[in-house]
């Protein structure tokens, strides 16, 4: 079908969620079948999309709208090696760094030979930083400093942090920001002569990550005689590497062909795979790898990827909700939310088809999200009783890693169920009337007192199950998600491995930066600029 053929998908969607708003998820579950049809497994992960407004007429529409969209002719031009990044003229195979064997050509070349050497240098090296045989100058490595940003930092930070009790290695830290309160906190700490940096960049150009760099290096040079001794770098620019003084056994690459915030699979995992160990990071790469089999060969209406992406376009592009809450009931997936937003929103955060034209519908919702429960006690409030519907996304383990809490674990668990179903149900009128009257209140103020009370519900959520958190789990839990943004990319027709929109303010904070430090130019800034500059310089 030619896209043109989407148009009137689009049109029959947009008819058939009028319908949709009034009818009672609840009501929903009249069809006997709807736990089979609205739910689906995956390796190790349940996804159940029964707690939405979809019912099988929209979902046949939507999967006629990835039908219609190629989506299975744009995954097999990934997986291909096809320059599938049309502005940057590359493939996108992040998804060959997690292939255990396999061979592709790019330009005549085996890609396999390449990642398969990096991995084995990276094992090498993380098993001689475990084992004591690489050391600081003053002793075994007891420290990493990730200096890193965006996917060259969130990544590894997420991982680790979910990855907890995994981690036997040396402890982890990761410092992104240029602000320097994040270096000095985080160095405060430490001992130079056993930190070990790790400068994660695919250009090696970033203005944050060179300018930590050198603070840290300056950090480490007041202590120990050979401070690139203990510096590494993780990056697709290996000469630029060089040009700093790092050793060429120092410097693990990666391809061009993998997009910064699809890299943790790569070189830039290094910090994780010293941390967790190499075997461990393996069935991370394995968990992925298992999730990429299913995405390739799962049928459209059983495929988690693309029933999880259809669930998001029938939220954001055909209910027209603004944004979307990602609510890990994981403590140690507190950095997920994070993460996502830079693979979905510096993904699909576009406003042009692949063609160039304006797009026909919105794009990515907002992405925001904290762990469970916490955002119980903060933001669920508006969840339940605000006036925009926030699509919710539940993540929740069967077990936790810590069996003497087990309690702790069980409360976790019910209280997720428990919010997704308040926000199917919500709280009748007449029902908040019954409970304010129960309570003692007045007659005279029962209607009022009832109202602050009643939660409308018929608000949506996913959930996703899975046994553990191990690194085989989240390998298909990020691999999962990576793969949904592709599929929403491929049905809006946009490009999810560019991000040319963060140039702008880049190149604009060169142009104040001078001025800002000499008060001297900026004539050709805007009034309001040039007086923060005024005031700043001033205070
Ligand atoms: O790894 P690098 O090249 O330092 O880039 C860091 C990040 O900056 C961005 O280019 C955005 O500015 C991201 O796409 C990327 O992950």
């Amino acid at each position: 079908m030619k896209r043109d053929g989407l148009k009137d998908i689009w049109k029959a969607l947009d008819r058939h969620v009028t319908d949709m708003r009034s009818r009672p998820i609840l009501a929903l579950f009249d069809d006997a079948d709807r736990m089979a049809d609205f739910s689906a497994r995956a390796g190790d992960i349940h996804l159940d999309f029964s707690k939405t407004n979809l019912d099988r007429s929209a979902l046949d529409l939507l999967l006629a709208l990835a039908e219609g969209a190629d989506v299975a002719g744009r995954r097999e031009a990934m997986f291909a090696g096809e320059a599938i990044n049309i502005t940057e003229g590359r493939p996108a195979l992040h998804v060959a760094l997690r292939q255990e064997k396999g061979a592709l050509s790019l330009a005549g070349q085996d890609i396999f030979p390449g990642i398969r050497e990096t991995r084995q240098r990276m094992a090498g090296f993380a098993d001689d930083v475990r084992g004591g045989r690489i050391t600081g100058q003053g002793g075994p490595v007891t420290d990493i400093v990730n200096i890193g940003i965006g996917g060259s930092d969130l990544g590894p930070a997420m991982a680790r942090a979910a990855l907890a009790p995994y981690a036997d290695g040396p402890r982890c830290h990761f410092v992104s920001n240029i602000d320097g309160a994040q270096i000095h906190d985080t160095l405060a700490g430490l001992n130079p002569e056993t930190t070990l940096l790790i400068l994660a960049s695919k250009t090696f150009t970033t203005l944050e990550t060179m300018t930590n760099a050198r603070t840290a290096l300056r950090w480490m040079g007041a202590r120990v005689a050979d401070p690139m001794a203990q510096v590494v770098a993780v990056t697709a620019a290996p000469e630029r590497a060089a040009q700093f003084g790092i050793a060429p056994a120092h410097v693990f690459p990666f391809e061009e062909w993998v997009g910064g915030r699809f890299s943790v699979w790569g070189a830039i995992g290094l910090s994780l795979m010293i941390a967790i160990g190499p075997r461990h990071f393996m069935a991370f790469l394995a968990g992925a790898a298992d999730m990429d089999d299913h995405f390739c060969t799962a049928p459209l209406a059983r495929n988690l990827p693309i029933l999880l992406a259809l669930t998001g376009i029938w939220h954001a592009q055909v209910c027209g909700y603004a944004t979307r809450a990602v609510l890990p009931y994981d403590q140690r997936l507190a950095r997920l939310p994070a993460y996502l937003q830079q693979l979905e929103m510096e993904s699909n955060g576009k406003r042009v088809t692949l063609s160039g034209l304006p797009v026909a519908q919105p794009t990515v919702p907002v992405v925001w999200g904290e762990p469970g429960t916490n955002g119980q006690h903060a933001f669920f409030q508006m969840l339940h009783q605000g006036t925009q519907i926030v699509p919710c996304e539940f993540l929740v383990a069967a077990r936790g890693h810590e069996p003497e809490l087990e309690e702790h674990h069980r409360l976790l668990v019910s209280a997720a169920l428990a919010q997704a179903r308040a926000l199917m149900l919500g709280r009748t009128l007449d029902a908040a009337r019954a409970e304010v009257a129960q309570a003692g209140v007045p007659e005279a103020d029962l209607n009022r007192q009832a109202r602050h009370r009643e939660c409308p519900g018929n608000r949506p959520s996913v959930i996703l199950l899975y046994p553990q958190l191990t690194p085989g789990v989240l390998g298909q839990i990020i691999a999962l998600y990576e793969h949904r943004v592709f599929v929403e990319a491929a049905i809006l027709d946009i490009n999810p491995f560019d991000q040319w929109g963060v140039e702008l303010g880049k190149a604009l904070a060169r142009e104040i930066m001078p001025v800002l430090e000499t008060g001297v130019g900026g004539a050709q800034l805007d009034p309001s600029t040039q007086r923060m500059i005024g005031i700043l310089r001033k205070l």
